[in-house]
């Protein structure tokens, strides 16, 4: 049967070996030339038997296969050449006419020489990308070296192997004040290194960059100095590292750092550290004297001065604050015998408890005893109600004594009879009460005198002045005004809420020049009022008219009318002090110590007014 003329055309165009069949007498209808190439011959009117070399079973079964399905493949059928040469074939079988089976051949083999020279081309390819990828990678890399040197905040320089400078970042050049152009081929120790801090030449060959290449390691350098080019050093820390081309020695590579700032700031420290250090120890030595001082004196709350006197006084309130004795404190008045007493109390193991304070002088006779004792409902008339007495109330704390001259006698008795027994009876009570009492008497005369002339019971005396503390006048020491007219003035300018003010040195000059009759009290005084005059302004000092400096000295002579203005002063004082009762226990005869008649003529004589003493 006649081959159709697409199929002709179609067979051309396989571009594998193909021929077609009549798919019962197996006669090759037609082929293209591809297939005569592989089988090696002309096939046209051969019959495909010849080339097969599989049992003829085998192809009849493929093609029955192939008319079966259609088309059909197989690699199981086996040709051989015209040349007799093997054929290993991928044969695939197609219906292409009701007759005609088309077969198409891969040679198998050939495929696999492809497909290895396929492989090693693609080998190949890979290969020459990779190494396109590494050689575009080193470019890179020294291109990048490059920038890192010059962006690296280090000095960098190298050296070849005789010391001449091959290379020099832009940091080295900064630092050094040199172009790397300056520095390229040139000896770089003597343009840099030449010289030592302290002026001492440097020998190139006790340079450690050198030596780093004679002893082949790698040197570091923390304290040395590279010179500018303006003359001027910089310190530097460096490491050299020696560089090796080939296993020969090339020269090195040098690391370097401007460390000026840092030995500058360490120098500082290093300074500041010593001054601390000799700092502390002065303050140590400042604190032990201080502490030495402080041993030596303590100053009780609110008591001011460095006086000797003061000093003793803080001295003696230390030694009889925690005792249980009595102490009898003397001084004129204003002197601190009252600040004294609340220092004791203070220190005392009895600060918990109250401080009472009696004024000896104030309490009428007739009461004096309800008021220490305490009285019983009912007890007489006009004790409405029970009443704790003074004692009662000093239980276990302190009872101030003021002004302990001034005790009538008929109490000093029974006083004394307390303090024995330690116990008292309260008026009206059928049993007496225990106290613990520890008495600290304030007088401003001498007791002793006062035993003497028997206006006081020598027995009391003895039993209240175990321990007598003495408060010296302030014109005795002087040392202590200007400390305390500068506490006063403080205290005054805080109270009358105005900047302080310190005191002049003529405001100095003139409180030391003043007597003080009334003591520190009169001092107070004084400052206060020179205070609340200044309103945070310009102090001005007023004294006692007459009392300033003229009687500082005793061989210094008043005149008659200095003498007047005294005594009217010392009355009107005095007569303040007795709120212008004159005669009586606390009168201002009994503190003159003279009659009462005499204090009326006196008080004519030197025109004393109620105006005067109750301003
Ligand atoms: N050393 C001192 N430091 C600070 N203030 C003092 C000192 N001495 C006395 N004063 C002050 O002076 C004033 C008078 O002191 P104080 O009342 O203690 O004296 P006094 O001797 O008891 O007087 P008087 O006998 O008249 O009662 C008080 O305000 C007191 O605080």
């Amino acid at each position: 049967m006649a081959l159709d003329s697409d199929i002709s055309l179609t067979l051309e165009h396989q571009p594998l070996a193909s021929l077609v069949i009549d798919a019962h007498h197996r006669d090759i209808a037609s082929h293209n030339s591809e297939a005569a190439r592989l089988f090696g011959s002309n096939l046209t009117a051969a019959s495909l038997d010849t080339a097969l070399q599989s049992p003829a079973v085998d192809m009849a079964v493929f093609l029955e296969a192939v008319l079966h399905f259609g088309r059909y493949t197989t690699a199981t059928l086996t040709f051989e050449r015209v040349d007799g040469s093997p054929l290993r074939l991928q044969t695939f079988g197609t219906i292409v006419s009701d007759a005609h089976v088309m077969l198409s051949f891969l040679d198998l083999d050939a495929q696999e020489w492809r497909n290895q020279i396929a492989e090693k081309d693609a080998h190949h390819r890979a290969g020459l990308m990779q190494w396109q990828n590494i050689h575009g990678f080193f470019r890179e890399m020294e291109a990048q070296n490059h920038l890192i040197l010059e962006a690296a905040g280090e000095g960098i320089y190298g050296i070849n192997a005789e010391g001449k400078a091959t290379f020099v970042n832009r940091a080295a050049q900064e630092m050094l004040g040199w172009n790397a152009e300056d520095l390229i081929g040139r000896d770089l120790h003597q343009i840099i290194h030449h010289h030592h801090l302290n002026g001492e030449h440097f020998r190139a060959q006790d340079c450690p960059i050198y030596a780093s290449f004679r002893r082949d390691k790698t040197v570091r350098v923390d304290d040395d100095a590279f010179w500018r080019k303006d003359g001027k050093p910089i310190m530097v820390e460096y490491v050299s590292t020696p560089i090796y081309d080939h296993d020969v020695l090339a020269g090195a590579v040098v690391i370097f750092r401007d460390v000026t700032e840092r030995k500058e700031n360490e120098k500082k420290l290093h300074r500041a550290l010593e001054e601390v250090e000799k700092l502390r120890f002065q303050l140590e030595q400042e604190n032990d004297f201080l502490l030495t001082e402080i041993r030596n004196f303590r100053s009780h709350a609110g008591i001011i001065g460095q006086s000797a006197s003061i000093r003793n006084l803080n001295t003696q309130i230390d030694l009889v604050a925690d005792t249980q004795t009595n102490v009898l404190i003397s001084g004129a008045s204003g002197t601190g015998k009252a600040l004294t007493v609340s220092a004791i109390h203070e220190a005392s193991n009895r600060r918990k408890r109250p401080l009472v304070r009696v004024n000896c002088s104030d309490i009428p006779t007739q009461s004096l005893e309800a008021e220490m004792f305490g009285y019983r409902r009912g007890a007489f008339r006009g004790a409405v109600r029970d009443t704790t007495g003074k004692l009662a109330l000093a239980n276990n704390g302190t009872l101030h004594l003021d002004e302990v001259s001034d005790l009538p006698k008929a109490f000093q008795a029974k006083l004394i009879a307390v303090i024995q027994d330690g116990a008292f009876r309260r008026i009206g009570d059928a049993y007496d009460t225990p106290v613990s009492l520890r008495i600290v008497s304030t007088t401003a005369r001498d007791l002793a005198i006062e035993v003497r002339t028997e206006r006081f019971r020598q027995d009391l005396y003895f039993e209240l002045s175990v321990l007598p503390i003495q408060c010296d006048a302030l014109k005795d020491r002087p040392d202590d005004i200007p400390f305390l007219a500068q506490h006063f003035l403080d205290r005054a300018s805080s109270r009358l809420r105005v900047s302080p003010t310190r005191l002049s040195k003529a405001n100095i000059q003139a409180l030391l020049t003043y007597t003080w009759p009334g003591n520190v009290r009169e001092l107070e005084n004084v400052i206060e009022r020179a205070a609340i005059l200044a309103k945070g302004g310009k102090l001005r000092l007023e004294f006692q008219p007459g009392t300033a400096s003229k009687a500082k000295h005793s061989d210094d002579i008043m005149s008659v009318s200095d003498l007047k203005r005294l005594e009217r002063d010392n009355l009107i004082r005095c007569l303040r002090r007795s709120q212008g009762r004159v005669s009586g226990a606390t009168g201002a005869a009994r503190l003159l110590e003279i009659a009462p008649t005499t204090v009326y003529s006196r008080i004519k004589a030197l025109c004393v007014t109620q105006t005067d003493w109750s301003a």
